[in-house]
């Protein structure tokens, strides 16, 4: 971790390796941040952590670096609802970047239309309890119904020990759901373990699930190769390949005290999706489906 002397924190490193696994033509990093920069985007009041700059010229360079076409940029907690550092960082990206927002239950429509104007093609609900104070899930529904004319989807951020407690709210939501990071399953059970059945489960109750086969580092505290999290993961990809996605969470935003190496992650997904028919769906033909059907 570095933290410089206003104790923001840096969760990245500067220095990520260059993968050994090349991308397909056209990849898609679906699911990354940008953090500020602080100057022109403040951060929430109400953030639960205080980051070093990652704008979106460090974004780009590690797209380029990694081999990546395409961003998908994920509004992060530090930012609450106010949007403008990742529309931001869409605005810059010359059309190769797309975004999720998180939004005030609030909004009014002409808001939500901006948004999709600014490249929006969805919106987040996180559950998690020490990234945000609440998580009104009667209000999300509204939300959720509201942002069905414009073609969204909601990701849904939660750790699996809610998983069953979320499932009427998950049934309700009236457009296509991505789960973040498969729910964050014990990846250590393997893939017939409780966390990994269970959330099969909810994949086979509705055919408009997606998930993101992500965050090796945040679910498989061993490190590279990730071997505990290329075992559990390996057959979700096999057995819903139209339904997943992939992304670095580059900058990382709490993994403060390892920093993961973006180049090694990138080369887990050759485990995950070994034949380059499954890589191409991963990487290029879901994500393009979901945030660039238009
Ligand atoms: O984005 C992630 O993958 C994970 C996060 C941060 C986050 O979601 C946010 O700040 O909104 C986490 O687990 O701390």
């Amino acid at each position: 971790m570095s933290t410089d002397a206003q104790g923001r924190v840096r969760s990245w490193t500067l220095e990520p390796s260059k993968p050994r696994f090349t991308l397909p033509p056209g990849a898609v990093d679906a699911h990354c941040h940008v953090f500020g920069p602080m100057a022109q985007f403040p951060f929430s009041p109400k953030a639960k952590y205080l980051p070093q700059d990652a704008g979106p010229e460090a974004l780009f360079g590690l797209r380029d670096r990694l081999g990546f076409a395409r961003n998908v940029i994920v509004q992060a907690s530090c930012h609450g609802t106010d949007n403008r550092a990742t529309l931001h960082a869409i605005a810059l990206s010359n059309g190769m970047a797309r975004g999720v927002a998180v939004v005030d239950p609030a909004i009014t429509d002409a808001e939500l239309d901006t948004l999709h104007a600014g490249g929006i093609r969805g919106v987040r609900f996180n559950f998690l309890k020490r990234l945000v104070d609440d998580a009104p899930k009667d209000r999300f529904l509204e939300v959720a119904r509201r942002i069905e004319r414009l073609g969204w989807h909601v990701v849904v951020y939660f750790e699996a020990d809610i998983l069953d407690e979320m499932l009427p709210f998950l049934a309700a939501i009236p457009v296509p759901i991505v789960i973040d990071h498969m729910g964050r399953p014990d990846v250590r059970q393997g893939p017939a373990g409780a966390d990994m059945a269970a959330f099969r489960r909810l994949l086979d109750s509705r055919d408009d699930i997606w998930t993101k086969v992500t965050c090796a580092d945040r679910l498989d505290p061993a490190g590279p190769p990730y071997a505990d999290f290329v075992r559990a993961v390996r057959p979700l990809v096999a057995d819903y390949p139209d339904r997943v996605l992939w992304g670095t969470d580059w900058p990382h935003p709490n993994m403060e005290s390892v920093l993961p190496d973006d180049g090694a992650l990138v080369d887990t997904i050759a485990q995950i999706a070994p034949t380059p028919a499954l890589q191409r769906k991963l990487l290029v033909d879901n994500p393009m489906r979901l945030y660039w059907a238009d």
